[in-house]
């Protein structure tokens, strides 16, 4: 099997499991991370900060959306714009999000554009990832078009019933040095201000 067929096979795996993960369980670990997350330094430092809009099968990124707007951060989310192409647009309040493609909730075609070398800190989604920080996605490769040229700090969440160690790797996927799960934070792998 090819890394990509690999990586399909665990997207299955990993949607079915998520799919029968409680609700109570979900709630839990989308507000302990939202919590960790709200608490790094580097994320109260962020002067503008990129976070996607979790669905139902994600975390529950609402509270840092929230507290991003009221602690007066800029905050800009993602915008598809086209195959695996999504560019970083300001939002200054939750009800301008709407929903766009894959259903998912996302800023009008007017919102302003953000350059990603303006970004502090970004807060990524994934199906799963290594507490290593190596990613599985959607597989549309929009992240992976977005780690390869962005530089400043960016944080992977995901439950940690969810984590698994052995995610396929292509030479495209670049690692996330921090990973976020209920539990607490990794950096490079490494338990760091577990919580
Ligand atoms: N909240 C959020 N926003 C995001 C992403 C994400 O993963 N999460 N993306 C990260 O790349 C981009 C959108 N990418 C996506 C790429 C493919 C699929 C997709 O193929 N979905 C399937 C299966 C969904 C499922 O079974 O859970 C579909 O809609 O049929 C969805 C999003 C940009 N915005
Ligand atoms: N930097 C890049 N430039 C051009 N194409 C890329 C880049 N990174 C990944 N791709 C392409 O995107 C496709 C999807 O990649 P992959 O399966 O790793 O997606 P993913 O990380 O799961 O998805 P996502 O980043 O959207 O969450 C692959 O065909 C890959 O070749």
């Amino acid at each position: 099997m090819t890394k990509s067929e690999e990586k399909k096979q665990m997207r299955r795996m990993i949607r079915a499991l998520e799919r029968e993960l409680p609700a109570a369980y979900k709630a839990q670990s989308s507000a302990g991370i939202a919590r960790h997350l709200l608490a790094m330094p580097e994320y109260q430092a962020a002067v503008t900060v990129f976070c996607f809009v979790g669905t139902d099968r994600e975390i529950d990124t609402t509270a840092v959306l929230k507290d991003a707007l009221s602690s007066r951060k800029r905050l800009c989310v993602p915008l598809c714009v086209g195959d695996g192409l999504m560019e970083l647009r300001q939002i200054t309040a939750l009800d301008q999000l709407v929903p766009g493609a894959y259903g998912i909730l996302e800023p009008s075609a007017d919102a302003p554009l953000v350059d990603a070398d303006a970004v502090d800190f970004a807060v990524l989604p994934c199906l799963s990832c290594s507490h290593g920080g190596h990613r599985l996605g959607q597989g549309g490769g929009f992240y992976d078009r977005f780690l390869a040229r962005y530089r400043g700090g960016a944080v992977l969440v995901c439950r940690e019933k969810l984590i698994r160690e052995d995610i396929p790797l292509e030479p495209h996927d670049c690692p996330v040095p921090w990973v976020l799960t209920e539990r607490g934070l990794w950096e490079d792998g490494i338990p760091a201000r577990l919580g």
